[in-house]
């Protein structure tokens, strides 16, 4: 997936949706943790989008079962669709996998042969730490992945403008990061992080289907992204 310039991703739990996000996003996050049987739904997937997968852990704000997480990853990567994986920056750095299944390292290896884009994640549903932390964490996760993504939740304008401050720091570092602050006070960041070097953005393909608190609907962050950047 080519992250030079910005994407937006829809995000689902049924890619099968994708024909109503066709018009305005760049691809389909799939999240196969909030799917019933996400490899079947993979299988019958026959969009135009090319998709970015998501099994995202329960300790980081998903609903994967906790065994067989990257074993499902390791699987979708193969589909010709898939041109993005999303892995935590927490999985990358060793936290424990269930038994059994495959290991981060499995998992980047059958990426890299495929030539799947990594997206590295750091989610952090409590705050927005200290500038010094933000640098970090996006250094980490931009090292870690092909993009570092941070997502924090502000609480008010200063986390939103502390985290567009550590986009802009990444970017002029030269990282390819994707960051917006969560919650109704960093709403805006998501349509205002691109100008400062965000690459990736999310919104759901159904607004009523929300898959982090403060997104806008799909066609709205289309129209506030391409007008502001
Ligand atoms: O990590 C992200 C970003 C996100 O949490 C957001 O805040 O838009 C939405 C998730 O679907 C996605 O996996």
């Amino acid at each position: 997936m080519n992250v030079e310039s910005f994407l937006l991703a829809a995000a689902t739990a049924d890619p099968a949706e994708e024909p109503n996000a066709r018009d305005h996003a760049d691809c389909i996050e799939f999240r196969m943790d909030l799917a019933d049987e996400p490899l079947d739904a993979l299988d019958d997937y026959d969009g135009e989008l090319p998709l970015l997968v998501t099994n995202r852990a329960t300790w980081e704000g998903g609903e994967a079962p906790p065994y067989g997480r990257l074993d499902a990853l390791s699987t979708a990567v193969e589909h010709d669709a898939v041109e993005a994986v999303d892995v935590e920056l927490a999985t990358l750095r060793g936290r424990p996998v269930g038994t059994n299944d495959a290991t981060p390292a499995d998992l980047v290896g059958a990426a890299r042969e495929r030539d799947v884009t990594v997206v590295a994640s750091v989610h952090d549903f409590e705050g927005t730490p200290a500038p010094g932390t933000l640098d970090a964490l996006l250094s980490a996760a931009a090292d870690a992945g092909d993009v570092g993504k941070l997502a924090t939740t502000a609480h008010g304008r200063d986390d939103a403008l502390a985290l567009l401050s550590a986009t802009h720091r990444a970017d002029a570092r030269g990282e390819t990061v994707a960051t917006m602050a969560m919650g109704e006070a960093g709403k805006h960041t998501r349509a205002v992080a691109p100008v400062y070097g965000s690459r990736i953005g999310y919104a759901p393909v159904r607004a009523e289907a929300a898959t982090a608190p403060g997104q806008y609907d799909l066609a709205t962050l289309r129209d506030l992204v391409d007008e502001l950047r």
